[in-house]
């Protein structure tokens, strides 16, 4: 019997006969160094295909740092981050990871129109200059329908409100019907009515089986989607659990860390 290609698994149900999915994402021992400081200590995590986790903690603690990481943004000083079996500075499989970044850069001085920041979730670098296929334009369409931005499309995103600009970047992550969805305060500065609409979007995800680690001060309507909390306090996982009271955990210390000797407050 042959072994599947892991690079083509897809979700946790596709384990059948006994090949070993890899996780979505392995981070080993992981410490992230900016500027001259240490501000990820020692991250072990695993991440199940398809498993939802939200990622917790106090202002400057090193929720976005994390997850900049897994997503390649920043390079680990020590340790290793994996995506989908891959260490990240070899991996190449980018249509496979929906980011929605912490604070708006879809804009960037840049005059581009909604459609375009979404069609731009679609390319990598090196196809930039493909014209867009008919299956690609039906994934864009789709994916500013699930935000709610459809009748946009055409409008500049630098004239859009903040929370109108954040739909935008949500629709741009989603367009490429990624496995791993990471998302950075997605619906931070969301009115409620776009929360819902942006929970019911990842609902719908979540139910295909797509991975989702989500940073968030307040989960609202995301809340009950979460199946795992990991709690980050001063660079260090100090929680990683089931997400009972969610809105409190991150004040939950379970394995209180000691200030250690060097550390910069
Ligand atoms: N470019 C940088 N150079 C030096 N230190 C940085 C840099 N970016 C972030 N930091 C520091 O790293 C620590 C973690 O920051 P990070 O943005 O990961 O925290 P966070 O938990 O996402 O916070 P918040 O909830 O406020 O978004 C903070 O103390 C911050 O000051």
């Amino acid at each position: 019997m042959t072994s599947p290609d892991p690079s083509t698994v897809r979700g946790p149900e596709r384990a059948a006969g006994g090949a070993a999915v890899p996780k979505a994402v392995q981070v080993a021992d992981l410490s992230v160094d900016l500027g001259g400081r240490l501000v990820l200590r020692g991250i072990d995590l695993q991440i199940r295909p398809g498993e939802v986790v939200a990622v917790l903690g106090a202002n400057g603690s090193g929720k976005s740092t994390l997850v900049r990481t897994i997503v390649g943004l920043l390079p680990a000083a020590r340790g290793e981050v994996r995506l989908f079996g891959t260490p990240v500075p070899r991996f190449r499989q980018w249509s496979r990871i929906g980011y929605v970044p912490q604070r708006i850069t879809a804009a960037g001085g840049v005059p581009a129109t909604v459609a375009e920041v979404v069609t731009s979730g679609l390319l990598s670098k090196r196809r930039w200059f493909r014209p867009l296929t008919a299956a690609g334009r039906a994934a864009v369409d789709r994916s500013l329908e699930l935000v709610d931005m459809a009748d946009r499309r055409k409008d500049a995103v630098a004239e859009l409100s903040g929370g109108q600009q954040q739909r935008v970047l949500i629709a741009r992550a989603l367009v490429s019907d990624p496995e791993l969805l990471v998302l950075d305060e997605p619906t931070a500065g969301v009115d409620l009515a776009s929360q819902d609409i942006f929970a019911d979007a990842i609902r719908e995800r979540v139910a295909r089986g797509t991975t989702v680690i989500m940073v968030s001060h307040d989960l609202g309507p995301m809340d009950a989607l979460i199946d795992r909390s990991i709690v980050l306090r001063r660079g260090r996982i100090v929680y990683d659990g089931p997400p009972h009271a969610s809105q409190t955990h991150a004040h939950v210390h379970p394995h209180p860390v000691e200030d250690e000797p060097g550390w910069l407050t």
